[in-house]
């Protein structure tokens, strides 16, 4: 399997704290790999420096993707999302009075170039783009069983169905990675269940990596391939499920009782 992304190194200091401290890690294609760690041990942080929201005090970020090898340092969130990193947020950022198919078009205008004048002009050729975007909007409502609600503002949605659709949205970019940030927070356990069906499901049908920061150790046990994790802003394991749950390190700093 070909190495994907490739971090080196990576850290990131605020002020006097070292949030990140030399960072290496790897995800290969196809790969669905979980990133797990105590509150704090700095997995948000890490997927900020990922994603470009914010930027490495040192160390390297590389992408080995379908454009060839690019050095991610130093590039903008948006640069980044267009060569194919999408990711959600702890805290749901869909377009509340927006209806669902509204939301996943909207996160397909990067993809089919949306034009300015022709938006604002309503040109007819904006509006055969604006029925091509819909039909693969509702194209992919439908392989998550979303297209009934596809009139429904998201506001208006259940807990999970709003999750499930954020996820959709991200696929909707036509993403290499996709970064998933505590998808199951606030979830009840058949949300969870769901979701985890949902997961595999997407790594599977379009296949892409998927790098999952979850504190649902059920979850990341049953979908992840390997896993990180991390403690105080370093790399304290990797391995595969089984190997992570009889880490002795990693039993005392995280797992603790659970396991
Ligand atoms: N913008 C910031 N400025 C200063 N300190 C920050 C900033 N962002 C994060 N931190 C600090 O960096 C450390 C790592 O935080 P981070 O949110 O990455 O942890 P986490 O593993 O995602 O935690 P959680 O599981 O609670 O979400 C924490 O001590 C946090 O207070």
């Amino acid at each position: 399997m070909a190495g994907l992304l490739k971090i080196d190194n990576l850290a990131k200091k605020f002020g006097g704290l070292t949030a990140v401290s030399n960072v290496s890690m790897h995800l290969n294609q196809n790969e669905l790999v979980a990133l797990i760690g105590p509150n704090g041990a700095g997995k948000t942080t890490l997927f900020n420096l990922l994603t470009g929201v914010i930027s490495a005090s040192s160390g390297s970020i590389v992408l080995d993707g379908r454009n060839g090898a690019v050095t991610l340092n130093g590039k903008k969130a948006s640069q980044i999302a267009q060569m194919g990193l999408a990711r959600t947020f702890q805290n749901i950022r869909l377009f509340k009075e927006m209806t669902v198919v509204e939301n996943v078009m909207v996160a397909m205008t990067d993809r089919f170039n949306e034009n300015f004048f022709s938006s604002i002009f309503r040109t007819p050729a904006f509006y055969k783009k604006e029925q091509m975007m819909k039909d693969e909007a509702l194209k992919l409502l439908t392989i998550f069983n979303l297209e009934k609600q596809a009139e429904t503002k998201a506001k208006n949605l259940p807990y999970g169905i709003q999750r499930r659709l954020e996820i959709v949205r991200t696929l909707a970019t036509n993403p290499q990675i996709l970064f998933l940030d505590e998808p199951a927070a606030g979830m009840n356990p058949e949300e969870t269940a769901d979701l985890t069906r949902l997961i595999i499901k997407v790594q599977k049908m379009f296949q892409i990596t998927i790098l999952l920061i979850e504190h649902d150790m059920s979850l990341v046990m049953n979908v992840a391939e390997r896993i990180y994790v991390l403690d105080h802003g370093s790399l304290l394991a990797e391995g595969t499920p089984a190997e992570i749950q009889d880490n002795d390190q990693v039993i005392k700093a995280y797992l603790g009782e659970e396991v």
